[in-house]
């Protein structure tokens, strides 16, 4: 499972990816500058691009995004998706593009959401493998800019590109039902309410904190959608403080996060799927943020320290080690 989402506060437009899996793909924190040539399959090439920073593994020199992020400020991450995405064969007059090329192929040329939305307008995300040994994925994603954020879900019935005004992605069931979701849960309240139950039953406030008591607390996807959304909107955001709103993002994404030892995998019961990274991006001033399963600790990137103008990647492992502040 994962989830990410995205929110502006003041300025500031951050966007937050939890990947929660049972196995690594040897991931990195990976800088693409803006003259590394991404090649495609059959749409043209990308020789000179915007500049994407953000989570992938790299293999043959190809950086396969997780989530990333361009120097223009727009974002984008691919969540699982399984047993709905559907990708054809190539079809003649369309933009064929293969899954794994979406991220660098929408974030190489849009700025903007709305310039997202015109690219997509022809096309065909295509079945066309990596390699042998990585196969397609089978995975939605959530797009984001300064104000706005679009879901792309390729179904068996073609390519459908939502809005999504809550900002927010987790997996299964479709986007439009995540969103109907919600809807179940209009009464859930940060304040504790009034007994609305009966008159005639004196019910008591007797704890801090019953406001959002029935905010599902599960793992599994469509809770994560609800816990997330609620949690974005109610968190207490600095109109001008970055380590004060980072801090709180990483408190939401991790009141959606997947401790180790709760969610078995189904075909590998000796497994445990659990939040293996949790992202932050700062999209207006290129900046990464990240914490790992077992560090703590928040880690940062800066895109601007890397010539952005070069022409090959910059990778940095993942900091895994947890730092403990001795404190005596
Ligand atoms: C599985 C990951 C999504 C996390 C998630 O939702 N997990 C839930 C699993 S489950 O439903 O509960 O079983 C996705 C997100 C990005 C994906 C990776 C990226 O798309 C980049 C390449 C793409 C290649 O085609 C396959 C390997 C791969 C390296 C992908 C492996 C895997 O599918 C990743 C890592």
């Amino acid at each position: 499972m994962c989830t990410a989402l995205s929110f502006q506060v003041d300025n500031n437009h951050y966007f937050g990816r939890n990947l929660d899996l049972e196995l690594s793909y040897g991931q990195q924190v990976v800088i693409t500058p803006q003259n590394f040539s991404f090649k495609f399959r059959e749409v043209a090439n990308l020789d000179h691009h915007f500049a994407l920073i953000g989570v992938a593994s790299v293999v043959d020199n190809y950086p396969l995004y997780f989530d990333a992020a361009n120097d223009h400020g727009l974002a984008m991450g691919g969540l699982n998706y399984p047993d709905n995405a559907y990708y054809a064969d190539s079809i003649s007059g369309k933009d064929n593009v293969a899954s794994f090329e979406l991220i660098p192929w929408i974030l190489g040329q849009c700025a903007t959401v709305d310039e997202a939305k015109k690219l997509l307008a022809n096309i065909n995300i295509t079945n066309q493998q990596f390699s042998q040994q990585l196969p397609p994925s089978p995975l939605h994603w959530l797009i984001s800019d300064h104000s706005d954020s679009i879901v792309v879900e390729s179904d068996r019935d073609g390519v459908h590109v939502y809005d999504n005004p809550v900002g927010v992605l987790t997996n299964n069931p479709s986007f439009p039902k995540q969103l109907f979701n919600l809807n179940n849960y209009r009464t859930i309240s940060a304040a504790t309410l009034p007994n609305q139950f009966s008159a005639q039953v004196p019910l008591e406030d007797y704890s801090r904190g019953l406001g959002p008591r029935n905010l599902p607390g599960g793992m599994d996807s469509e809770s994560r959608f609800v816990r997330a959304a609620f949690n974005k909107y109610n968190a207490t955001w600095d109109q001008h403080d970055e380590v004060a709103n980072i801090t709180e993002l990483f408190h939401v994404m991790h009141s959606v996060e997947q401790q180790s030892g709760l969610d078995q995998v189904a075909t590998n019961p000796a497994k445990f799927e659990y939040t293996i990274y949790t992202v932050g991006y700062n999209l207006d001033k290129g900046l990464l943020y990240y914490t790992t399963y077992t560090n703590n600790q928040i880690n940062l990137v800066n895109m601007n320290k890397v010539n952005l103008q070069g022409n090959s990647l910059t990778a940095y492992p993942f900091v895994n080690d947890q730092a403990i502040n001795n404190v005596n």
